[in-house]
């Protein structure tokens, strides 16, 4: 065992909060683990790791002043297990899911909403998996992700390995993509995306670029490309900008979270159509995470990396709420997004199969 690692044992046991997290492609793991069990708020004065929820104000940091940090090399990594994908799921979902997708469609073509990001949660199962263990599988699985597990106390145990960057300071640099449309990966298939997808994708890219409009003084948007993310493919451009020197960085978090990857377009009427169709409180769920004015890596203060909540898990003693959503457009098929939800549910399930 690493002294990480018997740091995260031993702070768990002690019901302390603590996060471990490694970035896509990298070779690091870092525990950010606090000796208290206070909830802090993240600030311009605070330092750590954020947990923000999908709305509202109830962020939480894992405050760099009170905690001990590890940075380790990661040496565990192996080849994943065999994964026979999972496709159970109960008639009840499938068919109030696509009720719910049918109205966003029909309301979408009313002209009420041009996009609306829906989900669903589901209950599995599981053994019980120690934290370490669990950040094991997952970045033994999605090396490419931005791999984690959260736990608070007064909150609970939260674990994703999600392949979306919200926004990345440096300095004066920012940097986000615009992530959206999904297919399954088949091997030595070529990839097509269709006009539903293309168009699901560019209405992420056109809002974070006007989003972005009045706090940077240029911003530059890759050609869109196709990003492979476990078993699933997703549209991508990445965006860059430069922060105008009075621009408040916390405004722009605010300006573009959450954007239509996971709530839609108009952000207010979309936001109203996901409280009144999901059924439930998506907490932190498409919320964002991450470093909070430090970069642990590099010890840099003043950088920040956050990442959407996504293709993520709460977890409790003996079962796990797995949450997947999917971008709906005019041209939605209520069928194909279900399965699309189904094969995002996929991500998880490799990670708790024994
Ligand atoms: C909301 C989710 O994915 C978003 C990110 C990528 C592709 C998406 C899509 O194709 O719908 C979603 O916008 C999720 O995985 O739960």
């Amino acid at each position: 065992m690493t002294t990480g690692e018997i740091a995260v044992k031993l702070y768990f046991e002690q019901e302390l909060p603590f996060v471990i997290y490694s970035k896509p492609n990298a070779t690091k793991m870092i525990a950010v683990l606090q000796k208290n069990s206070n909830i802090y708020k993240p600030s311009q004065a605070a330092s750590g790791f954020v947990f923000a929820p999908f709305k509202g104000e109830a962020s939480i940091l894992i405050s760099e002043k009170h905690a001990e940090v590890f940075v380790e090399t990661i040496d565990f990594l192996q080849n994943p297990k065999p994964f026979t994908p999972n496709a159970s799921f109960s008639e009840m979902d499938k068919s109030s899911f696509e009720a719910m997708v049918t109205a966003a469609v029909t309301a979408i073509h009313s002209n009420a909403l041009e996009k609306v990001v829906l989900s669903r949660k589901e209950l599995v199962k599981t053994k019980e998996i120690q934290p370490y263990e669990l950040f094991k599988r997952l970045k033994s699985t999605y090396p490419d992700a931005f791999c984690y597990v959260w736990y608070h106390p007064k909150v609970g145990c939260w674990a994703g390995a999600t392949p979306e960057r919200f926004l990345k300071k440096s300095k004066q640099t920012i940097e986000t993509v615009s992530l959206a449309g999904t297919q399954l990966f088949h091997e030595n298939t070529v990839v097509n995306w269709s006009d539903k997808e293309i168009e699901e994708q560019q209405i992420v890219t056109s809002y974070i670029q006007s989003g972005l409009q009045n706090y940077c003084s240029e911003v530059h948007i890759s050609e869109t490309y196709t990003q492979k993310a476990g078993n699933l493919l997703h549209l991508k451009s990445d965006i860059k900008g430069e922060l105008l020197s009075d621009a408040d960085f916390i405004k722009v978090i605010q300006k573009l979270h959450p954007t239509p990857a996971v709530c839609g377009v108009p952000k207010d009427k979309a936001l109203e159509f996901i409280d009144k169709s999901e059924g439930y409180d998506r907490t932190f769920y498409t919320g964002y995470l991450g470093e909070w004015l430090k970069d642990f890596e590099n010890e840099v203060p003043n950088s920040s990396d956050l990442f959407v909540n996504l293709r993520c898990m709460k977890m409790e003693k003996n079962e796990a709420e797995l949450f997947m959503g999917c971008g709906i457009t005019k041209d939605s098929s209520p069928e194909n997004e279900f399965w699309e939800t189904v094969n995002k549910s996929q991500t998880m399930k490799r990670i708790l199969a024994d």
